[in-house]
């Protein structure tokens, strides 16, 4: 296993509508997608995209690492648990890239790490599993197969 790219940082809320007002008033975000549900995952979630790097005189793009704002969709969310114990929300999951999933799930499985259910497809259109917090130093680690050009993935 070589790591790859940080795609995203997957920020919990109770209110995600709260959370972009907090992302463009505060924190300046310019580049904010909407928000969309995903039942499979029972999240809705939209993107604070940031800048690849910043500049004295502001950014030129948006192609950085994203903030992920999930806000649970009902009470059986995957999130609620977090949310339970982290009122205000806050930094649930990292995501990394890989270029290729199954050899990154393969590679996870024989270091006796554990996988939580199986690869789907994730908010991005590509392969995404997730790892147990407590076997990666209490992070719970998304990890995604890099998009490629007219990649078609499914279930
Ligand atoms: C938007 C779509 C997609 C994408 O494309 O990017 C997503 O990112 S979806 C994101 C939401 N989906 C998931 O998180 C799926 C994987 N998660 C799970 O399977 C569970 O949430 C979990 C990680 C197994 C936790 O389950 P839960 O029932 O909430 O808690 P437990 O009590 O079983 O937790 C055990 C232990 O782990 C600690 N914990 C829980 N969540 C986290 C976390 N996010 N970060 C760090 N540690 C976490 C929890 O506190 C427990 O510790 P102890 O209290 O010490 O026992
Ligand atoms: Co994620």
């Amino acid at each position: 296993m070589k790591l790859g790219r940080l795609n995203h940082i997957g920020v919990a809320t109770p209110s995600i509508a709260d959370s972009i007002a907090h992302y463009r008033d505060v924190m300046g975000a310019t580049d904010i997608t909407e928000p969309f549900d995903m039942p499979e995952q029972g999240v809705k979630v939209c993107f604070v995209n940031t800048p690849t790097h910043s500049t004295g005189s502001g950014h030129s793009d948006s192609g950085g690492t994203q903030i992920e704002l999930i806000e649970p969709l009902d009470e059986n969310s995957t999130i609620m648990g977090f949310l339970a114990k982290n009122p205000l929300g806050g930094q649930h999951h990292v995501c990394f890239e890989v270029p290729d999933i199954e050899i990154a799930r393969e590679a996870f499985e024989d270091m006796g790490k554990r996988i939580l259910g199986p690869t789907r497809i994730g908010a991005h259109g590509t392969p995404i599993f997730f790892l147990h917090p407590k076997d990666m130093q209490g992070m719970l680690t998304e990890i995604m197969e890099t998009p490629r050009e007219g990649g078609h993935w499914s279930n």
